[in-house]
């Protein structure tokens, strides 16, 4: 099945989205922490917190933080986890080296380490990592169904997956004053902070097209998942969601 983000490219229309995907990450790189912490006005840090504590009672030893970028969410996840292991993967390897400093500065990179993977087509063997975390990540999948596929195959039986993913509020007001945020706020910060004259344009169009609610959790359960759930943060900005292999 198609969904709709996924004919949404940032540069081009034709070509493959995953590498157009990789390159606009590798271009804002370096301005991504301060655009994203400026975009959400820190919101993301008390998101991220929440996702993680889902996994508490849990007590995964082995981690893989998906689409991990500039590694925020790894780094999270094993503060409040402390996991024996933790890898962050991701397409873009100018995003990771952002995540790579972090962690050095952090003394944690005995802790927490980067691979080069993409997630609809994950090298690691079946029944590999006992949780799973993807933050803002999934709505760039070339194929949001293989990427789910993979997360449950490489996922321990009885394994966790923690999603966090914008998404649109659906009341007033917040609809209307995130349609003026989205179409208005995002692209035109995002163009001065970020000089990617197409990746804060990409960034809403994805938003309004991905699938959310329960249409995502019908999408979770075909990719094989059980116990799927989602609660909508902050008015239905942004929606975690949780589920068990
Ligand atoms: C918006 S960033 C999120 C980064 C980080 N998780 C965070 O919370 O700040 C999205 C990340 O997804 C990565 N990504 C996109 N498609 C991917 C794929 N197919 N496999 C792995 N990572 C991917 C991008 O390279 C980028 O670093």
């Amino acid at each position: 099945m198609k969904y709709p983000q996924e004919q949404i490219k940032p540069y081009s229309s034709s070509g493959k989205k995953s590498e157009q995907v990789e390159k606009m990450f590798n271009n804002i790189a370096h301005h991504y922490d301060l655009l994203n912490h400026t975009l959400s006005m820190g919101i993301d840090k008390g998101w991220r917190r929440k996702a993680i504590a889902w996994l508490k009672p849990f007590h995964p030893q082995k981690m893989m933080d998906v689409a991990t970028g500039t590694g925020d969410f790894a780094i999270q996840a094993y503060r409040d986890l402390l996991p024996q292991e933790l890898i962050g993967t991701d397409i873009s390897e100018g995003m990771m080296n952002i995540g790579k400093d972090k962690v050095k500065k952090l003394g944690l990179e005995q802790n927490i380490t980067f691979a080069k993977e993409d997630c609809t087509n994950l090298s690691f063997t079946e029944n590999t990592f006992d949780a799973i975390t993807v933050a803002f990540g999934i709505r760039n999948f070339e194929n949001l169904d293989k990427g789910l596929s993979e997360m449950h195959r490489v996922l321990t039986q009885e394994g966790h997956l923690v999603i966090l993913e914008l998404t649109t509020p659906d009341r007033f007001p917040m609809k209307q004053l995130f349609a003026i945020y989205s179409k208005i706020v995002i692209p035109t910060l995002g163009k001065l902070l970020s000089k990617d004259n197409n990746a804060y344009t990409y960034l809403p169009q994805t938003i309004q097209a991905f699938p959310q609610g329960e249409v995502m959790k019908g999408v979770l359960e075909k990719a094989g998942f059980r116990n799927v759930a989602f609660r909508r943060l902050t008015f239905g900005i942004c929606t975690l969601y949780t589920a068990t292999k």
